[in-house]
């Protein structure tokens, strides 16, 4: 097993610190305002869980333009509870790793959210959607230029004409109706017909254009990161071939959910490369910070320190080393609470943690019963990662691949 220190050295700031501090300039200061970071476990559940009405908005980082204000990562208060809850309801040659799985990702992100069906791999010249793609969206960026222009013609507007027609259509109804009969009435259905939560067409275009940002590279990060510790790690891909094999090709929600050691890897890759290294919080008003004598003034900004609980040998035992077995369900006990947490935790974890779950584990199994994963002269190790990147992202992964 490969174990070696990975964390580039602008991560390393919350370990060396310990589990509290008020950072000064330049690092700890987000806009001229002080933060205090947050590495304890226990105050990081406190925070998130119990007191969560205390802490339920992102740092406030409006820049007047629609497409980012009122996405959901920061809206505030009651308006993100809203639609929170609406998203809930609805809701043999070497491979350059990184940009296979961005690939795939995009392929994913653009029939799942914006039901286009794209193949970035085969078509990444002619596709319009992947063009526009590659520029971040310009699906969105050529309708903010035409946003006086009336209805547009595209996806979007589609959902948009749906969901204003849906507010008086007696169609709906029915399927609700039928629902009912089903399943029985749910407090969240009566919740839905009574909250009269109004979208916007800002608000649908925030949506799209977050959930594209963030559903597309955080999952191909993860996936990279994953088949690169499978490349270096023979017997760990070998026993994951095993388990997946026995499933015959069926990779139904069902199987899936019975992988264990499957699970465990990309739970596994998620607590040594999470993603995201830090969320934050602001406080809605003055907190007693656990007993620490501290007292958080109301407005201040918050950072939970994931990396560095993720990386601390007093919860995870040789925390540099890629092990999958800490996951399995036989060690399970032996984990810390409140010491994991890559999607986030309490009410405003990841809205899309399902999802990317579901999206990893299928693309997992169905590469791995395909193809095999080598490690080879141009395989970096350990990986070298770009630097003040918002998300942890690797300077490039090359492997080998073969045929099974
Ligand atoms: C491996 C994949 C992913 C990781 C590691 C990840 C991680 C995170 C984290 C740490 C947060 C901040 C949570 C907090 O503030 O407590 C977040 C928020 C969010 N994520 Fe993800 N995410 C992933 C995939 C996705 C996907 C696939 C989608 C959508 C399709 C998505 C949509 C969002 C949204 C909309 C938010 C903002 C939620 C809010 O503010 O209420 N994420 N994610």
């Amino acid at each position: 097993m490969m174990c070696y220190e990975k964390l580039s050295s602008d991560r390393k700031l919350g370990a060396s610190i310990g589990p509290i501090a008020v950072m000064t300039f330049p690092l700890g200061f987000v806009f001229s305002r002080p933060v205090l970071i947050v590495a304890d476990p226990e105050l990081i559940k406190d925070m998130n869980i119990r007191d969560f009405h205390n802490f339920v908005d992102h740092n406030d980082v409006k820049s007047g333009d629609p497409l980012n204000d009122r996405s959901l990562f920061n809206l505030m208060g009651d308006e993100w509870k809203d639609k929170y809850l609406e998203l809930k309801v609805k809701n043999g040659d070497e491979l350059d790793v990184k940009r296979a799985m961005g690939n795939l990702t995009m392929d994913v992100i653009a029939s799942c959210a914006f039901g286009t069906q794209i193949d970035v791999h085969n078509d990444n010249k002619t596709n319009e959607f992947v063009a526009n793609a590659q520029q971040i969206t310009s699906i969105i960026s050529k309708r903010r230029s035409q946003r006086n222009s009336g209805k547009h013609r595209d996806y979007l507007q589609l959902i948009i004409n749906a969901q204003n027609r849906s507010a008086d259509n007696s169609e709906d109804q029915d399927i609700d109706d039928l629902n009912e009969h089903i399943f029985g009435k749910t407090d969240a259905l009566k919740y839905q017909k009574t909250a009269n939560v109004v979208i916007t067409d800002d608000d649908m275009l925030a949506t799209s254009f977050l959930f594209f940002v963030a559903g597309y590279e955080t999952t191909a990060t993860l996936l990279s990161f994953l088949t690169y510790e499978l490349a270096i790690n023979e017997k760990c891909q070998q026993k994951l071939y095993e388990e997946i094999k026995a499933f015959n090709g069926n990779y139904s929600y069902e199987s899936i959910a019975r992988m264990p050691y499957l699970e465990a890897c990309i739970a596994e890759t998620l607590r040594l490369y999470n993603p995201v290294s830090a969320v934050s919080r602001v406080a809605i008003d003055d907190y007693k910070l656990g007993n620490t004598g501290i007292t958080i003034p109301k407005g201040m900004i918050i950072n939970f320190d994931i990396e560095s609980i993720h990386k601390s040998s007093d919860y995870h035992p040789n925390p540099f080393c890629w092990d999958p077995e800490r996951f399995m369900p036989q060690n399970r006990d032996q984990l810390v609470s409140g010491t994991y947490m890559p999607f986030g935790t309490g009410p405003r974890n990841c809205v899309g943690m399902r999802f990317a779950l579901m999206e990893a584990k299928t693309a997992v199994a169905h590469l791995i019963t395909k193809y095999r994963f080598k490690r080879t002269a141009n395989t970096t190790v350990p990986l070298k990662y770009k630097k003040f990147e918002f998300l942890l992202t690797p300077g490039g992964i090359h492997i080998g691949i073969e045929k099974r």
